[in-house]
């Protein structure tokens, strides 16, 4: 697919942003990490190039650069944050330490308006992010915008354009106007990018890296693994085998639940494994949540390894790995923080003998249920709450137990049941039960009790990378507060957690 945009892949936590706002303007788009050869770059026949926002400092030692040849092919370019100093440093520019850096909220004040800002009303709001600042310009260069720094340069005549916000987030009210011109006022890109094309593209993919071989796929049950499936079996066939791995950490009779619902809808090879004794037995004791993280995940891996040993030519493992995940977990292809390690990326074990097959790597959940949807998967499983792979493993807090498990699944299902009765399960992204190790006094039947506590955990969000919490009314939650306390042995307090993310996350550990 070629005449796109090109994005260079700096390390921004916003990157795949802006790889989906261009996807939304139905133009295609592609992130490269940002020392791809600049050859390698115009082959792709690019209608323009961003370079995105990163944690590195121009003026630092190893400094991430690009080519400067980059500049001089007539090619359109937008800088982001870091992507800004980084032309302003390699164009001739200085580029300093601010004082304090701006995080959050800025008001823009245009100075001179030019084709990237065309439209766009003065004073709105940008998200700003970063420490360093542009402080002098490079030869060429005008003046194009103001917040408390320098936010916006361009060299009109070369086409490139600077911005010191994010127009990717939400949160830049006119972000999605400026992208816009860029990708069409400047870029002239043409619109021939559709979800579609997605499905065409990735099972022609598929198969050509497959080829005969043969895969493995965990298959959990939940949207991202099960689009996976169908994707692939799209694509090879009966050259795929899921494997559904029972860890002890599901939720209440899932397993059970999980396997009724595939032998209803879905024509491949699914086997179930009962791995619930070992995920235990390695966890017991355990209580950083990285390090149970690690485990689970190698101990997914030693499964999908054993299993694979009675498949001949079993050379791939697919994942229904989704973009969040790898964008928390490590950095993509480029240079990004770690938040967490969720347990299908961050958590795989070094030595591995398979090659991975993600091909849901750069979407957001509500892209993957869009494909879903057009590969005509039922919308109970398109729509169901994310479940993460760790399980009850990281909602049951600090050691782990298959009491404590119990328990919490006890509680989990009475608000799930709750939410599904009241009409309220589709109103929010994910809800679920987390245990505390903490332990304190009520009285029930006039006697004293001493017990666990257990959060009621619900928020809204559309991509996972920012949430809120859900406002659901008080008289539900005091009907999931009554139900589990007076139904679950071993808890005795529930509380609901009205914290968004960032600065949260949406699970607890
Ligand atoms: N119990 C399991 N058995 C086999 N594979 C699993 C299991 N749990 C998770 N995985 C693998 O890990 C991947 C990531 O899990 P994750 O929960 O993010 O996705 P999902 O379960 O497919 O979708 P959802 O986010 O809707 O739960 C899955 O796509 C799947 O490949
Ligand atoms: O498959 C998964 N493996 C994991 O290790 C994992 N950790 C978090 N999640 C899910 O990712 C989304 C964002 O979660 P956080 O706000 O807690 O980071 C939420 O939907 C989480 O449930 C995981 N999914
Ligand atoms: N978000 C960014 O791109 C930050 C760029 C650079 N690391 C700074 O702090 O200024
Ligand atoms: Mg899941």
């Amino acid at each position: 697919m070629q005449n796109g945009i090109i994005i260079l892949d700096f390390g921004s936590q916003y990157n795949q942003l802006i790889g989906r706002r261009i996807r939304e303007m139905e133009v295609y788009s592609e992130i490269v990490p940002f020392n791809t050869p600049l050859s390698e770059i115009l082959e792709k026949k690019p209608k323009g190039i961003i370079l995105s926002g990163g944690p590195s400092s121009v003026n630092a030692e190893n400094a991430h650069l690009v080519e400067k040849e980059l500049y001089e092919q007539g090619i359109p370019v937008l800088g982001i944050c870091y992507g800004m100093q980084l032309t302003a440093h390699l164009l001739g520019g200085k580029v300093a330490k601010g004082e304090k850096g701006e995080y959050g909220k800025a008001h823009l004040e245009i100075v001179k308006e030019n084709e990237l800002l065309k439209g766009v009303y003065q004073n709105s709001i940008v998200w700003m992010s970063h420490f360093d600042e542009v402080a002098e310009l490079p030869e060429g260069f005008e003046l194009n915008a103001k917040s408390g720094v320098i936010a916006s340069i361009s060299n009109p005549d070369k086409k490139i354009y600077c911005v010191q916000f994010h127009p990717e987030v939400s949160h830049t009210e006119e972000g999605g106007k400026m992208l816009e011109n860029f990708v069409f006022g400047i870029c002239k890109a043409d619109k021939n990018w559709k979800l579609t094309n997605y499905i065409e593209k990735t099972v022609a993919e598929i198969k050509e890296k497959v080829g005969t071989q043969k895969v493995i796929l965990g298959l959990s049950g939940g949207v991202d693994s099960s689009v996976a499936a169908v994707l692939i079996h799209k694509a090879i066939g009966d050259q795929l085998n899921c494997i559904f791995v029972d860890t002890g950490l599901l939720r209440k009779d899932e397993g059970k639940k999980v396997m009724e619902n595939y032998g209803k809808h879905f024509d491949m090879n699914i086997k179930m494994v009962d791995a619930s004794e070992r995920f235990l037995s390695k966890l017991a004791g355990i209580g950083d949540p990285e390090e149970k993280r690690k485990i689970i995940g190698n101990e997914f891996v030693y499964v999908f390894d054993e299993e694979s040993k009675q498949i001949e030519g079993a050379k791939f493992l697919a994942q229904g790995t989704i973009y969040p995940d790898v964008i928390e977990s490590q950095s993509v292809k480029g240079p990004s923080a770690v938040i967490k390690s969720h347990h299908n990326v961050g958590g795989l074990p070094e030595e591995m003998e398979f090659e991975l097959l993600e091909p849901l790597r750069e979407l957001f959940k509500d892209e993957v249920r869009k494909v879903g949807e057009e590969l005509g998967i039922p919308h109970e499983l398109v729509y169901r709450h994310p479940f993460p792979g760790p399980g009850l493993g990281i909602r049951v807090l600090g050691e782990v137990d298959a009491e404590k498990v119990r328990i919490l699944q006890e509680a989990d299902d009475i608000f799930i049941e709750e939410l599904y009765k009241n009409d309220l399960y589709e109103k929010v992204s994910q809800a679920f039960v987390v245990l505390l190790p903490v332990k304190s006094v009520g009285v029930m039947g006039d006697e004293r009790t001493y017990e666990y506590t257990a959060v009621v955990r619900s928020a809204n969000t559309i991509d996972f990378m920012t949430a809120t919490w859900s406002r659901l009314p008080y008289e539900f939650l005091d009907t999931v507060s009554s139900r589990i306390i007076n139904e679950v042995r071993g808890i005795n307090r529930v509380a609901y957690d009205i914290s968004s993310k960032p600065p949260a996350t949406i699970e607890w550990e």
